[in-house]
């Protein structure tokens, strides 16, 4: 069991007079755990890996791509939502500590605990009752199976956190190294977003930045143009925006204002898209699906972050609407 710092309310707290209160419920035999706030905005969180299935705004719009052939029964990570990497991004053969892990560690192949909701950081009005609600999730070497315990034989404790607000989403890990010796992981929130039409998009916040790309023989580092992203082939980035994880990546279709990302502690930012490669993958569907997403994905996956014995490590990503 992890240890966490707030202890989580009941699941929905009944306090007559009060304001509406978001609703959580546990369903589909305890795997899944979805929220509503009183003003629509919902999510749904897969304990498997803690995956984010499902967010929409309040009009009931989802915000996630989820492919319709994701498999949702945790017998393989979800393709799709908001997977979590931990403790390697990729496959990392020449890091002895994570190199007999599979691709993306075992954060996101993992059951997770719910450990409840907590509603201290939420901001409440006196009219239409709560404007967010947290719900955390742990995972521990005791929640692993045991060939992922062998091949990462570390003490650690995570504690994810999935604040859903009316203008967007949060979601943060803290990483506690509980043993004797100190230990390196990478992290990475694997966000797939909803777009309708990929031809329409741009990305900015990623101008001007270094960034390794993973799709040349041999690997390379690049500096990009000064001009925001666009998405027309495969694409498969590791981007150090030089803004500095302050400055909002923004993702506009159309013109419009789509999603706008802050990140705290997460250097990087990989954008993903398989394009037509789409259709050799067996969980991606439908085919053309690609046209529909793009990976904006936050994370600390350039090097290795060092925890020592006792040491705490926190980041996070807001995601607007
Ligand atoms: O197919 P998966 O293991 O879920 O990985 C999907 C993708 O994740 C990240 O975006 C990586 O940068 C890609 O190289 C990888 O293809």
């Amino acid at each position: 069991m992890v240890d966490r710092p707030k202890k989580p309310s009941a699941l929905n707290p009944i306090s007559p007079g009060l304001a509406p209160q978001a609703q959580v419920n546990i369903t589909h035999s305890n795997s899944r755990v979805s929220a509503v706030l009183p003003t629509g905005e919902s999510i749904e969180v897969l304990l498997y890996g803690a995956t984010i299935i499902s967010w929409k705004d309040a009009a009931g719009q989802e915000k996630l791509f989820l492919s319709s052939k994701a498999q949702l029964d945790g017998t393989k990570a979800v393709r799709g939502g908001i997977p979590l990497v931990f403790p390697v991004f990729g496959t990392a053969p020449d890091h002895a500590a994570t190199a007999a892990l599979p691709q993306h560690g075992f954060a996101r192949i993992s059951r997770w605990e719910f450990l409840g909701r907590s509603t201290s950081e939420s901001a409440r009005t006196t009219d239409d009752g709560d404007s967010s609600v947290k719900l955390d999730f742990g995972l521990s070497p005791s929640n692993l199976d045991e060939e992922s315990r062998k091949k990462w034989p570390y003490a650690f404790g995570l504690i994810y956190s999935v604040t859903l607000g009316r203008e967007g989403l949060t979601t943060s890990m803290v990483v506690r190294n509980e043993g004797e010796s100190a230990w390196e992981f990478q992290v990475l929130m694997h966000s797939y977003l909803r777009v309708d039409d990929i031809s329409q998009v741009s990305i900015s916040g990623l101008e001007s930045s270094s960034y390794v790309d993973k799709l040349t023989t041999p690997i390379s580092t690049t500096t990009s143009p000064s001009s925001a992203l666009t998405i027309g082939s495969k694409t498969d980035r590791v981007y150090t925006p030089a803004g500095g994880p302050s400055a909002p990546v923004v993702v506009t279709e159309g013109g419009a204002k789509k999603f706008s990302l802050v990140r705290d502690n997460l250097n990087e930012v990989v954008v993903w898209n398989p394009w037509t490669d789409a259709v050799s993958m067996s969980d991606f569907a439908p085919a053309d699906g690609y046209k529909n997403m793009i990976c904006v994905e936050a994370g600390a996956v350039k090097g290795w972050q060092k925890l020592e014995a006792g040491e705490t490590w926190e980041g996070g990503q807001i995601i607007s609407l």
